[in-house]
């Protein structure tokens, strides 16, 4: 039988893995104390995995925000595998449902590969962190060795522009802008031009994300997009949709209108650590089909990860 637990510490002996594996856990240890403390409760007292014990679990899952669909495909993976296995023992619950979450996260997910030359576009509403995960992203790549550069595409708010410049002092690469109210894809093109120049490896881009206009939004993404495809053929083009993992259902519905709009290759989930429903990343992945390529688990410039399913089901069910 696979123990799901042992083959993670036989993958990652490493002491800056430990380091980072203590992070994460810290980090999702709302959601741990949620899932598992609730878990632990119901399986004692020598009980049997059966449609009982089942439909606590389902209860368990739908208020950690795994959503309906995702909480009833799990638990009819976890039948199949008592079934397969005949096994009954209600201690055996939480690895299975282990075992089940992970095959979602990691299902038909390359690993995320940072080339160059890049592209990152970044989407997202506003106050999901995108800035924030910018900044984190770009000090990320550059203790990494790569050469880094920050344009300001979110051109509708001042304070957009002011905000990701304080980063980039912070994070100390360059930043290109343009003032408030400018043509969006303009600032790219300008961002492309200077890192052409200047040999960037990675040039992310801040956008716009005013979802009530959703017609808008796509013909500004469109056209973005467009000239990246002409000016930089060369670079690799990833845009990742930033989503606070505190607004529960909310941040899949934002996903939806995104996807419908664009082309996400990937998420970043903030704020993992002020929640206790982090199984929003499970419903994401499900409903979405789309990898989960960053997690947030903080404030500060260190506090963001790439996300990785084997350390994600161990912080929350080991
Ligand atoms: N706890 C926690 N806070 C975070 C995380 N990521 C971002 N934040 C905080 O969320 C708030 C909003 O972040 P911003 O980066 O300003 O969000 P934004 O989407 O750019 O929002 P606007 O600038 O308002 O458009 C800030 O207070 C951040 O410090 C995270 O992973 N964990």
């Amino acid at each position: 039988m696979l123990n799901f637990f042992n083959k993670h510490h036989d993958s990652n002996g490493e002491e800056s893995k430990k380091g980072l594996f203590q992070k994460i856990k810290q980090g999702l240890l709302k959601t741990r104390d949620n899932l598992t403390s609730k878990i632990d409760n119901i399986v004692g007292f020598g009980r049997k995995i059966n449609e009982e014990l089942l439909e606590e679990l389902e209860e368990i899952l739908i208020l950690a925000d795994v959503g309906v669909n995702t909480t009833s495909a799990i638990i009819e993976g976890i039948r199949q595998k008592v079934k397969e296995r005949k096994v009954s023992d209600a201690s055996m619950l939480k690895e299975l449902l282990a075992e089940e979450v992970y095959e979602i996260l990691q299902k038909d997910v390359e690993p995320f590969a940072l080339t160059s030359p890049m592209v990152i576009l970044v989407v997202g509403v506003n106050g999901v962190g995108k800035t924030t995960t910018i900044g984190k992203l770009a000090n990320l790549y550059k203790k990494e060795g790569k050469k880094v550069m920050l344009v300001a595409g979110d051109t509708f708010r001042a304070a957009a522009i002011d905000q990701l410049e304080i980063w980039a002092e912070r994070v100390n690469c360059p930043i290109i802008k343009h003032q408030e109210g400018s043509d969006p894809a303009s600032v790219i093109f300008d961002g492309i031009q200077a890192a052409k120049a200047r040999g960037i490896d990675v040039l992310i881009c801040d956008t716009a994300g005013r979802l009530h206009n959703k017609k808008n939004l796509m013909e500004e993404l469109r056209k973005i997009r467009k000239v990246i495809d002409r000016e930089y053929p060369e670079a690799k083009v990833e845009t990742l949709l930033v989503l606070d993992a505190t607004t529960g259902q909310n941040a899949i519905q934002q996903a939806k209108i995104f996807k419908e709009v664009s082309n996400i290759t990937g998420i970043v989930l903030t704020k993992l650590d002020g929640t206790a429903k982090g199984g929003i990343i499970v419903a994401i992945k499900a409903e979405l089909g789309i990898p989960i390529r960053y997690i947030g688990i903080g404030e500060e410039i260190e506090d963001l990860q790439v996300f990785d399913a084997k350390s994600f089901v161990s912080a929350i069910f080991e």
